[in-house]
């Protein structure tokens, strides 16, 4: 019934899947939101919610991660219509990058006009400590490079352009008002800006990768995030994106420290209540925002 192309799916599907959903939702969402590991929290914050479990979605793939539970929340969050991924979906799950981005498409066909996007990082900054929030203000696609990027294949001009800008791709106003949110919430000990670095994982990185990522100008490495970006900034979308800091790299063979996967989900449980502050709070702000663009 939804059958996948070669390279993922076509303008049609993705449609197909937005119409069912609008079908049985009268949430017009303007807002959408894509929770990290363990900070599924957010979507809990939408009231009315109606939610999808990911498995009875027409296309969607599944979550297979723990902290990631695997459901899709319309919702108002303050009173703004939000939808919410309760669990998005990696590269090492299996799945093709086109597949891993197809909600991004899904949120652009609901009407969704900016995307905000939480992660799990490691610290490869010396400045960061565990549970900073970084604004993200660039990245580093490094499966890409090996030509693994989301808009390869077939493209459709009604998502966008073959070839899109990226350089612009974290709107500054955005970033601007987190850190202006930040600061009116008393979050400038642990509000940090900086650039991420996606790798495919599953398995956290070596000592000299690790080195070698911070020298070329990352601050923080996960696994997530840039190939939606891409996805979202191609069909016109603004993004902002933050990542919790959950863990410091290991960038010394002495060290006793070992990446692990328990600890990403504790240090985000320490932070959710922060996090989900001040992303509820853009959403009040940036709501205001586009009444006020209309009305001018
Ligand atoms: O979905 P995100 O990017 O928050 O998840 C990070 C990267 C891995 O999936 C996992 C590692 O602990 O957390
Ligand atoms: N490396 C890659 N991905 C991650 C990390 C890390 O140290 N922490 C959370 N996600």
């Amino acid at each position: 019934m939804f059958p996948e192309t070669k390279n993922g799916y076509t303008y049609e599907d993705c449609k197909a899947t937005a119409d069912w959903l609008l079908a049985q939702t009268d949430v017009r969402p303007k807002v959408g939101i894509v929770c990290g590991s363990g900070l599924g929290g957010l979507a809990d914050m939408l009231k009315n919610q109606v939610a999808f479990n990911y498995k009875d979605i027409p296309n969607f793939p599944q979550s297979t991660v723990h902290g990631h539970a695997g459901r899709l929340v319309f919702g108002t969050l303050k009173g703004r219509p939000c939808v919410c991924m309760q669990g998005r979906f990696h590269l090492y799950e299996g799945y093709s990058i086109q597949k891993i981005t197809l909600p991004i498409r899904i949120f652009k066909l609901l009407g969704v006009e900016t995307v905000m996007l939480t992660n799990a990082a490691g610290g490869l900054n010396q400045d960061f400590k565990v549970g900073d929030i970084m604004i993200i203000k660039d990245h580093l696609n490094m499966p890409g490079f090996a030509g693994n990027n989301p808009l390869s294949g077939p493209n459709d001009e009604r998502f966008g352009v073959r070839f899109p800008c990226m350089s612009d791709a974290y709107d500054r106003e955005l970033q601007q008002m987190a850190m202006d949110v930040g600061q009116e919430l008393g979050y400038g000990d642990f509000l940090k800006e900086g650039v991420y670095c996606v790798l495919g994982g599953p398995s956290f990185e070596t000592v000299a990768e690790s080195r070698m990522l911070h020298k070329l100008g990352a601050d923080a490495v996960g696994m997530s995030t840039a190939p939606e970006v891409i996805v979202a900034r191609h069909c016109g979308m603004r993004v902002f994106a933050l990542s919790l800091i959950t863990n410091q790299v290991v960038m010394e063979y002495d060290s006793a420290e070992k990446a692990n996967h328990e600890e990403v989900l504790q240090t985000g449980k320490e932070r959710a209540e922060q996090l989900e502050r001040l992303v509820s709070t853009m959403v009040t702000k940036i709501d205001q925002k586009l009444a006020f663009s209309i009305v001018v």
